[in-house]
C-alpha cells in the first residue's frame, strides 16, 4: 500500500490546532528494529502538517524517565519510538509529573512490542502520523510494583527466568527467537521454583505467576480474555506445573488466545498481589527486576495513549 504524504490526507493541515500543538519524539536507538529512516520520515510528515516536531535520541538506559519528568509544559504528545522497555522508562517518568501529563504515543521499534499489538498501533511512519494528527485518545491504565510503574505486566517463575535468561547480543540479533531458545533451554533443564502468590490474603503455590493490566502476552499472544491497558484493573493468572509438556499445550493455548482452557491455570481480577519464593527470578515489561515482595497493584494514575 502506498503511503499518502500527511498533509494531502488531511486536506488543510495548517488548522490553529495543529499550529499550536507541540510534538516530542524520543527514540531508543538500541531498540530491536531501530530505523533512522521511519523516525525521521515520522517527523517530516508532522512538520508537513504545521506541527511542532521536536526528536531526540536516548543516550543511556534510563534516559526516558527523567526526559519525560521533566518535559516543558508545551509538549502535549509524547511519542516513543522504542519498545515496551522505553515505554515502561517514558511511564514512570510521566506519572512522576505533579501536573497532567501529555498524551503519550508510539513508534514502535523493538523486539516484542506488546503495548503496540494490545492497542493494534500501526507501524508504519506515514498511518501514525495520521493518528497523531486525529489524536484520538484512549485511557492507559497501569499497575505498579511498589513505587515502580508497569505498563503491561510484572511476573514471577518460568517466564521471569527466560526474561533473566536471554542472550542480549542474541536478541538483538534473531528477536523474538532468542526468547523461543531460552525457554526451550530452561524447559529442559527443569530449574523451575515455586512462587508463593499472596492475592488479596489468600496464599497458593504456583510455577508462573503473572499479573497484568494487558491483554497480550509476549507479542501477539493472548494471556486472558477479561482485560486489556484501556480497562482499569489487574488480572492474575497462575499455572501450577512447568514441566515441558505443560509449558508446550501453554504456548500452543497462548497462540490461540484460551490459556484459561488449560488444566491447572487460574485467571482471576485481583486488587493486591505478593510474590516471593526460594530463588525466584521475576521479570517487569519484559525487563529483568531484581526479586522484590512489594506489593502489585493497579496505578492510582492513568494516563492517555494515541490510538488508531
Ligand atoms: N541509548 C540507550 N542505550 C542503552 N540502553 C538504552 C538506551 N535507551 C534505552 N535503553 C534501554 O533499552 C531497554 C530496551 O529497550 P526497548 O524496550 O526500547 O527495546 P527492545 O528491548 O528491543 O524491545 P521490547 O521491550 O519490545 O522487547 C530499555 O528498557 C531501556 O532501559
Amino acid at each position: 500500500m502506498t503511503e499518502l504524504p500527511v498533509a494531502a490526507a488531511l486536506g488543510r493541515p495548517e488548522t490553529v490546532a495543529a499550529q499550536t500543538r507541540e510534538i516530542l519524539i524520543v527514540a531508543n536507538p538500541t531498540a530491536g528494529g531501530f530505523r533512522a529512516r521511519r523516525l525521521n520520515r515520522l517527523a517530516a510528515d508532522l512538520r508537513a502538517a504545521g506541527l511542532g516536531v521536536e526528536v531526540r535520541l536516548t543516550t543511556r538506559a534510563g534516559d526516558l524517565v527523567e526526559i519525560a519528568r521533566t518535559l516543558p509544559p508545551e509538549i502535549d504528545t509524547l511519542v516513543i519510538g522504542g519498545g515496551d522497555g522505553s515505554i515502561n522508562e517514558a511511564v514512570n517518568g510521566l506519572v512522576s509529573r505533579p501536573h497532567r501529563p501529555p498524551a503519550l504515543a508510539v513508534l514502535p521499534f523493538g523486539t516484542a512490542n506488546v503495548l503496540a499489538r494490545e492497542l493494534n498501533l500501526p507501524f508504519r511512519p506515514g498511518t501514525i502520523a495520521r493518528m497523531l494528527i486525529r489524536r484520538r485518545l484512549a485511557p492507559l491504565h497501569l499497575g505498579q510494583i511498589g513505587l515502580r510503574a508497569f505498563l503491561l505486566m510484572a511476573s514471577a517463575g518460568f517466564d521471569g527466568a527466560v526474561v533473566h535468561g536471554v542472550d542480549p547480543v542474541l536478541k538483538r540479533r534473531i528477536g523474538p527467537l532468542a526468547y523461543a531458545l531460552a525457554a526451550i533451554r530452561l524447559a529442559l533443564a527443569g530449574t523451575g521454583r515455586d512462587v508463593i502468590v499472596n492475592a488479596d490474603g489468600e496464599t497458593s503455590v504456583c510455577r508462573i505467576a503473572v499479573v497484568t493490566t494487558a491483554r497480550c502476552y509476549g507479542g501477539p499472544m493472548s494471556i486472558t480474555r477479561h482485560t486489556s491497558v484501556t480497562d482499569p484493573g489487574l488480572r492474575l493468572v497462575t499455572l501450577a506445573d512447568d514441566r515441558p509438556m505443560t509449558l508446550l499445550k501453554a504456548a500452543v493455548m497462548l497462540g490461540l488466545g484460551r490459556l484459561d482452557r488449560l488444566k491447572g491455570v487460574v485467571d482471576r481480577a485481583v486488587a493486591r498481589v505478593r510474590l516471593s519464593g526460594e530463588g525466584i527470578l521475576m521479570q517487569v515489561d519484559g525487563d529483568a527486576i531484581p526479586v522484590s515482595e512489594a506489593p502489585i497493584e493497579a496505578h492510582p494514575r492513568v494516563l492517555s495513549v494515541i490510538v488508531p
